[in-house]
């Protein structure tokens, strides 16, 4: 297998998004958890998203998983790798993007390297090195009350630069509507003049286009799905990828009992969470429960096993800003995510011991939790239930067929956990 296409991405959700775009695009993709290991029988493909659970742990393991997925990635013939990062930037000013942009690009030789989240299908678009979540800067945002990662400055050169030891510079939309002779041209002036990494404006798909072969003339770039669907139609553009039927199946469907798991607080998944109440059995788990001990997680699994055969149930430990920041006040930020974390890891579990074969995960690190409990190595990506989020069927678990859905907090619509469960047959 020689790959077009190498990507790393920072979290298990934004992998998954990242393959469904590729996927969508006609690339032949598949995710893996981790760096494979060497016996995992791994389809014919164009691209491989190597997940990592990296955005939010120490910049230097963040470093050394990064450089190992790359090293695995070129060894089998990727010659450009796409570190995945979240469409609304997020990161502190201790990384972890700068500090990974910063070591693949000295493990690749790049000068320069382009840096985009844009993604205009979910509303993310950058002008003048601005990032724009909808209609507002991200600094306004839901992303402001962020549990991990509050993001305060919608300028991502200055976000950035913070973060990483080169120069930082801007391409703006001048230059990219002029097209990609114009953006080469600008990139090799930044160049010339130190700047190690630049901050890409886009605000249409045609834009990310452009992005995308001018990308390709170097061996690294940053960004979100958007730099992917530009990747994928280059790789396609110029013959170096023939594409392939997105809709490919992924094998029969697995039914048995459904559940869905929620421990993001993103103003999406609330509303999502609320309306879920309209169609199944809901239950709000205390957060200070969690944090005392084992017994919570038992108590969910209990309510879930007296109801989990008459129909799909949900769980979420999610809560208001307001009531996220007083448990950290009481906890610390890093405690108290890592112990809900980790009961939804325990809750997931025990419910796929009970028989749960379908599962719907809301939240990045809540799925990182989630699928390395379950011991998941692998996915095979199916129907685009909403942006962002496709139908997961695990490969090489050995315990079975399991379809999953992991959605990035503040993706898919007010009626997300149905839309998902109808596609999840
Ligand atoms: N009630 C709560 N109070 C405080 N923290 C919580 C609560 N519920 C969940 N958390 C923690 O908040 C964090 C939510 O992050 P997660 O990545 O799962 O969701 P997200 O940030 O909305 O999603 P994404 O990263 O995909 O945008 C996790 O660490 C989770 O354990
Ligand atoms: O890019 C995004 O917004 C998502 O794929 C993601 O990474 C959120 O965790």
């Amino acid at each position: 297998m020689k790959l077009s296409l190498g990507c790393i991405a920072d979290d298990y959700t934004g992998a998954s998004d990242l393959a469904n775009t590729l996927t969508r695009q006609g690339l032949r993709t598949v995710q893996t958890i981790g760096v494979p290991p060497d016996d995992l029988a791994l389809p014919e493909v164009d691209a491989v998203v190597v997940s990592l659970k990296s955005r939010s742990i120490d910049a230097k393991v963040a470093v050394d998983r990064s450089r190992a997925a790359d090293k695995w990635l070129r060894g089998r013939g990727a010659d450009h790798v796409l570190f995945k990062i979240c469409s609304t930037f997020d990161s502190t000013d201790a990384g972890n993007i700068g500090p990974v942009m910063d070591a693949l690009r000295a493990d690749c030789g790049d000068a320069i390297v382009l840096v985009t989240p844009a993604f205009p299908e979910t509303g993310r678009t950058v002008y003048q090195g601005n990032l724009f979540v909808g209609a507002v800067p991200l600094n306004e945002s839901p992303l402001k009350d962020h549990p991990l990662n509050p993001m305060h400055d919608s300028n991502l050169v200055r976000v950035l630069a913070r973060q990483s030891r080169t120069k930082v510079g801007l391409v703006d939309l001048a230059p990219l509507s002029r097209g990609a002779a114009a953006v080469r041209e600008r990139l090799a002036d930044l160049a010339r003049n130190g700047v190690g990494a630049v901050i890409i404006d886009a605000v249409f798909d045609r834009d990310l286009e452009t992005i995308g072969s001018v990308a390709l003339d170097h061996r690294l770039s940053v960004g979100a799905s958007g730099i992917g669907l530009g990747l994928a139609r280059a790789l396609i553009a110029t013959g170096k990828v023939k594409a392939a039927d997105a809709g490919a199946a992924i094998g029969a469907p697995v039914g048995g009992p459904a559940a869905c798991l929620a421990g993001s607080c993103s103003q999406a998944t609330l509303a999502q969470i609320a309306n879920a109440e309209k169609t199944m059995a809901v239950l709000h788990l205390d957060p200070e429960q969690i944090i005392a001990g084992p017994n919570e997680a038992r108590r969910a699994l209990a309510w879930a096993s007296a109801r989990i055969t008459e129909g799909p149930v949900l769980i979420a430990s999610s809560s208001t800003p307001d009531q996220v920041a007083a448990l950290q006040s009481r906890h610390g930020r890093d405690a108290a995510g890592h112990a809900i974390e980790q009961a939804m890891a325990d809750v997931a579990e025990g419910l796929v011991q009970s028989g749960v074969r379908r599962l719907v995960v809301a939240g990045g690190e809540t799925s990182g939790a989630v699928v390395d409990r379950l011991r998941i190595p692998g996915f095979l990506v199916g129907e685009e239930i909403a942006a962002g989020v496709p139908v997961l069927r695990a490969v090489g678990t050995g315990n079975g067929e399991m379809l999953l859905a992991l959605k990035s907090g503040n993706f898919g619509g007010p009626e997300f956990f149905s839309d998902a469960l109808k596609l999840m047959r």
